[in-house]
């Protein structure tokens, strides 16, 4: 392996739904010869299908796994995987016109399907006797199901850029029919022995099956883990994820995409604050271990080639300070811990926190005063519940509050010095918005507003127009002054 000349490129699920666009850009587009090398693809499975293998990112709507982990849906499940099937074979349909090459595409994932299926309803029987627990083995069930989906993608990719003349090279990450687990990094560089990237190129599974398990630890948008990982350990000198859109100043189908702006550049800090935030940027721990490494990202609407997107640095500080990016969260829990035995007393925070991590509840960010503990939270309504009840058996004399509010956030490099606060509260006044919490953190990278829900799109769209496009016709007059 040459280090630093080659770069790791992740296509995301929404943009792989469209195969045929993505050869005349990101994957082949204008270059010729070895202009397509020294590059690896790490792909996401078709936009929908990993959702309808698990269940939907956003929905809950059960999937394959949670029809099978569900005691009530009985054999439903194996309805839903032959559904899955159908979807598949339908995508290869549409991605292959011609018998041949279509066939091969279907003969590939109808086994893969027809041996997880088998699989699936071997582990039923075997643990309707009672000796065995479904519970122990549902993690492996998940990993299995999730694999079809980027099994899929990355071997008609491979086809595909074949079928165009490329000297693609199907990697399969999935430990399909493969003994033993190795750990992450150890399994990819075994994968990658004898790749030669000067002329092959690498398509390779999102989803990677490993000792750390892939989905225990990172759970959806792994893929971005893989990516990173694949990055970290072939020694790239880029890693880049190409999406449906730029990486905007807010979500263009919420705010329109004639009013935000690309971000451009941007820092691994402001990386972090958007994937706190939940925002579909970088995976946290993707994020982490390029910058671990070294290694810079860039952000690149899959369609637009010839734009150079957004850079992400470690060091790279704003020429100018303010807001580069609005998003948001909804559906946040704020789970108010309250007890007035509380007052100068310690061991509050590490009891609540040590409920939290078992029940295994993201913390988005929490607030405190003299007899209150506020955390804004991300989970199921049911780890929640469990979490009160837990602090209800450990602090008698404490009562706890649960609300469901929306948290919209405006991240930057450096929020400092540009009335970032007043600002903000003018913006949200002006759409008729009034906050039900705000917190403006002293390290100014980021100023999180609390909503009611129904508030959550005015609110993003009103902090866009106050913070970024103002301070964008600001720029601009300054620039005409400056110039006449
Ligand atoms: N600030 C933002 N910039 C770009 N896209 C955003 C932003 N905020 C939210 N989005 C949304 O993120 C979605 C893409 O994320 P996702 O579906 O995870 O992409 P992919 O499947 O390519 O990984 C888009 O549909 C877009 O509406
Ligand atoms: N397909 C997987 C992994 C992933 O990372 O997808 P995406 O790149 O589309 O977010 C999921 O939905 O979780």
């Amino acid at each position: 392996m040459t280090a630093k000349t080659h770069t790791v490129e992740k296509i995301g699920g929404t943009s792989m739904s469209r195969s045929q666009e993505l050869l005349r850009t990101v994957l082949v587009g204008d270059r010729r010869g070895p202009e397509l090398y020294n590059r690896i693809f790490v792909v996401s499975a078709y936009g929908g299908m990993t959702d309808a293998l698990l269940e939907h990112k956003k929905s809950d709507e059960p999937g394959v796994y949670a029809l099978f982990a569900s005691a009530e849906s009985g054999w439903q499940w194996g309805d839903a995987l032959s559904s899955v099937a159908s979807k598949m074979v339908e995508k290869n349909a549409e991605i292959f016109p011609d018998a041949a090459t279509r066939e091969q595409a279907d003969k590939f994932i109808r086994e893969r399907i027809e041996g997880v299926r088998s699989c699936l309803i071997d582990l039923s029987r075997l643990c309707s006797f009672g000796h065995f627990q479904l519970e122990a083995h549902l993690l492996t069930v998940r990993e299995m199901l999730s694999a079809l989906g980027e099994a899929q993608s990355a071997f008609n990719t491979a086809l595909l850029l074949n079928q165009n003349g490329v000297n693609a090279r199907f990697i399969d990450l999935t430990g399909w029919r493969q003994d033993g687990e190795l750990p992450l990094d150890e399994h990819i560089a075994r994968q990658f022995s004898g790749v030669d990237f000067a002329t092959e190129l690498p398509i390779v599974t999102g989803y990677a099956q490993c000792a750390e398990q892939l989905m225990k630890t990172y759970d959806r948008g792994y893929s971005e883990v893989t990516l990173s990982r694949v990055a970290v350990v072939t020694g790239a000198k880029e890693a880049i994820i190409h999406k449906e859109f730029h990486l905007s100043s807010a979500d263009p189908k919420l705010v329109g995409s004639d009013k935000v702006q690309v971000i451009g550049e941007t820092n691994y800090d402001v990386a972090d604050q958007l994937s706190n935030m939940g925002m579909e940027a970088i995976h946290p721990r993707a994020a982490k271990s390029l910058r671990q490494a070294g290694i810079p990202l860039r952000v690149t609407n899959a369609f637009e080639p010839d734009h150079p997107g957004t850079v992400i640095m470690s060091d790279l500080a704003p020429k100018t300070p303010g807001a580069e990016i609005i998003t948001g969260l909804k559906g946040v829990f704020a789970l108010e811990f309250y007890d007035q035995d509380m007052v100068g007393v310690k061991g509050y925070d590490t009891k609540i926190l040590e409920a939290l991590t078992r029940h295994k509840v993201w913390i988005i960010s929490k607030t405190s005063n003299a007899n209150t503990i506020t955390h804004y939270l991300k989970g199921s309504m049911k780890a929640i519940k469990r979490v009160e009840a837990d602090l209800a058996q450990a602090f008698p004399t404490a009562s706890t509050t649960l609300r469901k509010l929306s948290m919209v956030s405006a991240i930057g490099r450096d929020l400092g010095g540009v009335r970032i606060l007043p600002r903000a509260i003018a913006a949200l006044d002006e759409a008729g918005i009034e906050p039900i919490g705000l917190t403006d953190m002293i390290r100014k990278v980021d100023l999180q507003v609390l909503v009611e829900e129904k508030d959550f799109d005015a609110a993003i769209i009103a902090l866009h127009k106050g913070l970024v496009e103002e301070r964008a016709e600001r720029k601009a007059r300054a620039d005409i002054r400056r110039v006449a």
